[in-house]
């Protein structure tokens, strides 16, 4: 039996680019909590993506990203990557957030194209101390985590979701609705700030 009064909190951190949030962040998000038994996920829009072109405004980014996670209790949103200055690197994320939550016990979520490269991030030898890497599985990237430390990441399979941010951003560019594919509260939000109307 589990002794409730130990056990440490378990967060996972759910970090992307959101650009806007879908539904294959949101399923991938509650995949993992349910499969780690998790407490909470926080979502951690990037402040500068050093390894994306041009991204859209980090407020809106942050507000869909609200909008987006409001209606599930589980998840949070966390503006520790729009606050500091220079390119969003995961090391500078999870010290932050272990500071944040020192008693927690944190899981890295991260989709199977990004893991990929996880490789090329800033100071990588140090992310596997900070966390658990759970990476899972997209459509139209192989998901591999071999060569990466058996210790701090594991892979999981979650329904396949086949949406991307710039297949959305494309869709709203040429008048395609983008309805179902994110949630509604950000097609709305979308509409309201009349985002990617031209593409760059
Ligand atoms: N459909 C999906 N299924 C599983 N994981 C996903 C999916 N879409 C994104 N992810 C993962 O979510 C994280 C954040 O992704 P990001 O915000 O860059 O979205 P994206 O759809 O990949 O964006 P873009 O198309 O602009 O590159 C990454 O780890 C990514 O691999
Ligand atoms: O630390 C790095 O060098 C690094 C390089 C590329 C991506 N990341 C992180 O990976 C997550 C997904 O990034 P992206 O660009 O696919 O949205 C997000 O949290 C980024 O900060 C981190």
């Amino acid at each position: 039996m589990t002794d409730v009064a130990t056990r440490r909190p378990r967060v996972g951190v759910m970090g992307g680019t959101f650009d806007p949030i879908h539904h294959g962040h949101l399923v991938a998000a509650s995949e993992v909590a349910q499969h780690h038994d998790l407490d909470e996920v926080i979502f951690v829009p990037t402040g500068e993506p050093w390894m994306k072109r041009t991204v859209t405004d980090a407020e809106h980014r942050y507000l869909m990203t609200v909008v987006a996670t409001a209606s599930n209790p589980r998840f949070t949103v966390s503006r520790v990557d729009l606050e500091r200055s220079g390119p969003t690197y995961t090391i500078d994320t999870l010290r932050d957030i272990r500071t944040q939550r020192p008693d927690a016990e944190l899981f890295f979520i991260s989709g199977a194209d990004a893991i990929a490269q996880i490789l090329e991030w800033k100071d990588v030898d140090e992310l596997w101390d900070l966390a658990r890497f759970v990476a899972v599985s997209r459509p139209g990237h192989a998901l591999s985590i071999s060569g990466l430390p058996e210790r701090s990441v594991s892979s999981l399979e979650v329904p396949a979701l086949a949406i991307s941010s710039t297949d959305c951003r494309d869709r709203v560019s040429r008048g395609l609705p983008v309805w179902y594919l994110v949630p509604d509260g950000v097609v709305q939000y979308i509409s309201k700030h009349h985002l990617y109307r031209s593409q760059t």
